[in-house]
Order: structure tokens, then C-alpha cells, then sequence
């Protein structure tokens, strides 16, 4: 029998596990407390641009398996499961800020009148999850809740393949019927011999953090070793590449670039920087990764004032605004930062993004002008930097591009041109480790 399954928040995480849920025979649910998302949804518009999406989400429509639901009540006394996706920002200080979850549980809790498996897929502080199971269990003692922990390893860009094919399914609960209840959600990947983690409740919030966290230090490792070899002349690729074949390292995380960006890993180092301290243990390590990373922005800039010199009035094209390829995020993007240092320092700006102008209007109006043709973004400026690795720029017509520059000069922040290329087109390149 296919599970009832209601999932609160619509976001990249919510909206993707609720296709994906959907997609493994179970009738889910989406909802959101934002009405207009709901609106749209329900009219077949994702807000969202995540590759594969759509296709699963019309087919699952079809096939009656996923509904959107205004009305968040209802959603969730129509379903036994309730997966919790909404958003776990980071307040000023680092601290994650859990209004919204809290929140959610509050509903869940008032608004259940029959038992329900609680499932976190946000990812939350270690303590939420038992902070959770008492809270519905004070403000509801009449109703069954179990709880789990089970976050979330998706890359956005990359999310639906992510979410088919994952590289474990972390189940945080000491309820064996919850763990049993888990195993038939994700039935096909454990059919098909996915690693499942069974662990309590702060483990499985820890390994959330953790996994985040050697991520962004291997990021910020590669960098730093960039920064060297652009001192040194060495090539950081190739080292990158002769370290990756070290199985022991593997090639994976190993690109350097202007420092790592979006929804999670900047919040994320954040978070587990408070959760040491709130435990009095020390996080030196994150700590310095966070720092590091955030210098990394303004190295950029002294690399691109050290090819202009002064920035003021110079003209810019910068190409890319997402924190990534493959996706329209602009949350804590590398991008933005520094686009905001270029136009404090009196620059101009033209700006290109296949995906994501339109979220980029919204942060920078009128301080940007914007363009859906890259090289319209070209005429007459003083530089090239590339802040995105989207594929249209990889295949930069060299010869076009140059024609159209007042300036020969490409700053490449993310290592997609090829070096001499640029340098026999005529031009004066620069990579990160590489020139
Ligand atoms: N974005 C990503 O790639 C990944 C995110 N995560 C985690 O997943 C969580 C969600 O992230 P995103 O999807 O990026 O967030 P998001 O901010 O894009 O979306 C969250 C959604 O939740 C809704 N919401 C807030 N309170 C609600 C409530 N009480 N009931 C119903 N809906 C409510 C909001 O209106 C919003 O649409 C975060 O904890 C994040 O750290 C985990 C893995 C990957
Ligand atoms: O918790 C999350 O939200 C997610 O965070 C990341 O996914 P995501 O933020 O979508 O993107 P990544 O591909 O990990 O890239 C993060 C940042 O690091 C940068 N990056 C990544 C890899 C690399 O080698 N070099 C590098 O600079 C990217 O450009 C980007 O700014 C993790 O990869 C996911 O496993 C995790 O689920």
C-alpha cells in the first residue's frame, strides 16, 4: 500500500523530495505556507530551475500521485508522514535560525488527529530532532508521533539524479517502526542495495554537518593551494588532478575557483562552528575554513585590480551570477559578493546568467545592467570575468569576444577556458593557480 506522505515547504529540497517520493509509488503532498508558490505550482509553474524537474513532477502529476495542497492544515491530517523541508537560515550571529521549523512543528502538532511519523529533511542542529519528538509530544499527548532524522545529501543542479542515486540514506531514530516505516518510503533504492545508516537522533543530525563541512574544507584546501601556485607559477589543475588520482582523495571537490558559495555550505560551516561552542569543543578548523573562504572573494578582486588597476570606471562583464552551474540560486554566491565590491569600487557592470537574471534584478535593480545575450555583455568593456562555470562559457567564441572588448582581458574565476587558447587568441588571461 503506497504512504501517505505530506511535505511542508516547496523550496529545492521540499519540491524534489516530494517528486521523488511520489516517483516511488507514494501519494504525496506538497504544501507551503506561501500562498502565491502554491498558486503557482498548482498551475503547473515550478519556481525553480533544477534540470529534470518538471518531467517528473507532470508525470507524477498525471499518474495522481502528487498534489499540491493550500491549505497546510489539511495537508497534513491527509497523510501519516509528515516530512518537515523547510528552510534553516543562518541568523547574523552563525546561529541557525529555527523560526520556520519551529513553526512547522507547531502546526503539525495542533493540527494532527491521527498518529504520524515526523521526518526532519532540514537540516537542523544537533538536539532539534529530540527537541521535536517532546515538543509534539507536550502539545498533542493524545496522538502517536515518532521521529526521525533523516537529512538531506542532494546538490541542486544535480538534485533529481542526486535524490535516484544517493550514496547512503541516513535514518536517524531509535523507533524500530519508524526505521521499518523509512525502508518501504525508500523502498527502490533499498532494493537496490543503497547503504542505509541507522543511528540515533544527534548522530545522524551530526553527519548532516559533517559531511558539509569536509566538503568546504577540501574547497578551501584547493584554493589555498591556488593562491600558492599563483605565486609560484604552477598549475594548479594538474595538481589537483594528480592528487584526485590518490584514491585515498579522490578527484571530486578538488576545483578551485572564488570560494565556495549557496544555500548551505557557507550556513552550514556556520552552524557547526555554534554547535562546538555551544558544546565547548573546539572547531578551529571550520572556523579558519569560513574565514579563508570569505578572503577568497577579495583576493579575486586584487587579482582582477592587479591585470586593470583601479576599478573605478572600468567596465565590466561579468558572466554568471549563480552560485554554481545548473541552477538559478543566487543565495550566498560567490557572484554576488563580488559584483558588490566591483560596484563599491566604482566600477560598471554588464551582466550575463542563462539562469538566473531574473533573481539577480531583484537583489541589484537598477546598480547592474543586465543581458540575455553574453556577448551584447561584452561591448566595449575592460574585462571578461567569468564568476559561474556554466557551459556557455566554456565554449566562448574567443575570437568574437575579443572583437567586441574596449580591453583583451579575461579573468576567469572558475578555470573553464583554456589558458593558451586565450593566450594565442590575444588575449591577457588569468585563471586561479593557473595562468
Ligand atoms: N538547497 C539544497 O540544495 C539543500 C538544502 N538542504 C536543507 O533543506 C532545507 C530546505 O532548504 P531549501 O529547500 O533550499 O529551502 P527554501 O528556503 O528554498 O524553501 C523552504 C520553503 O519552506 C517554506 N516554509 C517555511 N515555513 C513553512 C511551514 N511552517 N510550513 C510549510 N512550509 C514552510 C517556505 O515558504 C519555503 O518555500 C534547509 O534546512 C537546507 O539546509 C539540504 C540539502 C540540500
Ligand atoms: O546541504 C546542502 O544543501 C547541499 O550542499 C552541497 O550542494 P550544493 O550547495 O547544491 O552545491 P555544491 O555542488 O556542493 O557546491 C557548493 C559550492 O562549492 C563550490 N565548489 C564545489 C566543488 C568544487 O570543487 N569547488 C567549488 O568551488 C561551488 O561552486 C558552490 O559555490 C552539497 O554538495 C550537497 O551534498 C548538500 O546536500
Amino acid at each position: 500500500m503506497p504512504y501517505k506522505i505530506t511535505v511542508l515547504g516547496t523550496g529545492y529540497v521540499g519540491l524534489v523530495c516530494g517528486v521523488g517520493l511520489a516517483d516511488f509509488g507514494n501519494q504525496v503532498i506538497c504544501t507551503d505556507i506561501d500562498g502565491d508558490k502554491m498558486d503557482l505550482l498548482s498551475k503547473g509553474f515550478i519556481p525553480i530551475y533544477e534540470p529534470g524537474l518538471e518531467e517528473y513532477l507532470i508525470r507524477n502529476r498525471k499518474e495522481q500521485r502528487l498534489t499540491f495542497e493550500k491549505d497546510v492544515d489539511r495537508a497534513i491530517q491527509n497523510s501519516d508522514i509528515i516530512f518537515i523541508a523547510v528552510g534553516t537560515p543562518s541568523k547574523d550571529d552563525g546561529e541557525v535560525d529555527l523560526a520556520f521549523l519551529q513553526e512547522a512543528v507547531k502546526t503539525i502538532a495542533n493540527k494532527s488527529t491521527t498518529p504520524k511519523t515526523v521526518v526532519t529533511k532540514s537540516t537542523v542542529p544537533v538536539g532539534t530532532n529530540r527537541w521535536i519528538e517532546e515538543t509534539l509530544k507536550e502539545q498533542n499527548p493524545n496522538i502517536p508521533f515518532s521521529v526521525v532524522s533523516n537529512p538531506e545529501f542532494l546538490r541542486e543542479g544535480k538534485a533529481m539524479y542526486d535524490f535516484f542515486h544517493p550514496d547512503k540514506i541516513v535514518i536517524g531514530t531509535d523507533d524500530q517502526k519508524a526505521q521499518k516505516t523509512m525502508q518501504e518510503i525508500y523502498r527502490p533504492l533499498y532494493l537496490l542495495n543503497t547503504p542505509f545508516i541507522f543511528c540515533n537522533y544527534e548522530t545522524a543530525e551530526l553527519i548532516k554537518y559533517a559531511n558539509n563541512a569536509f566538503l568546504a574544507t577540501k574547497i578551501t584546501f584547493i584554493n589555498q593551494i591556488a593562491n600558492l601556485c599563483d605565486e609560484i607559477g604552477a598549475d594548479v589543475n594538474i595538481i589537483a588532478k594528480a592528487m584526485g588520482m590518490d584514491g585515498r582523495i579522490s578527484p571530486k571537490f578538488l576545483h578551485p575557483g572564488p570560494g565556495f558559495g549557496g544555500s548551505c555550505f557557507p550556513k552550514d560551516t556556520r552552524a557547526l562552528i555554534k554547535i562546538g561552542e555551544h558544546y565547548d569543543t573546539d572547531m578551529s578548523l571550520v572556523r579558519e575554513v569560513v574565514r579563508i573562504n570569505e578572503k577568497q572573494r577579495s583576493r579575486m578582486i586584487e587579482k582582477l585590480e592587479r591585470l586593470l588597476g583601479s576599478l573605478q570606471g572600468k567596465k565590466i562583464c561579468a558572466l554568471g551570477i549563480a552560485f554554481k552551474a545548473e541552477t538559478d540560486d543566487i543565495r550566498e554566491s560567490p557572484a554576488v559578493d563580488i559584483i558588490k565590491i566591483l560596484l563599491q569600487k566604482g566600477a560598471q557592470v554588464n551582466l550575463h546568467d542563462p539562469q538566473a537574471l531574473e533573481n539577480a534584478k531583484k537583489l541589484f535593480e537598477n546598480a547592474v545592467n543586465y543581458y540575455e545575450d553574453m556577448y551584447q555583455a561584452m561591448k566595449d568593456c575592460d574585462a571578461i570575468v567569468i564568476l559561474t562555470e556554466w557551459n556557455a562559457y566554456r565554449n566562448l567564441a574567443l575570437e568574437k569576444a575579443k572583437s567586441l572588448l574596449k580591453q583583451k582581458i579575461i579573468f576567469d574565476t572558475r578555470n573553464v577556458l583554456d589558458p593558451e587558447t586565450c593566450h594565442q587568441t590575444g588575449f591577457l588571461y588569468e585563471g586561479v593557480g593557473r595562468r
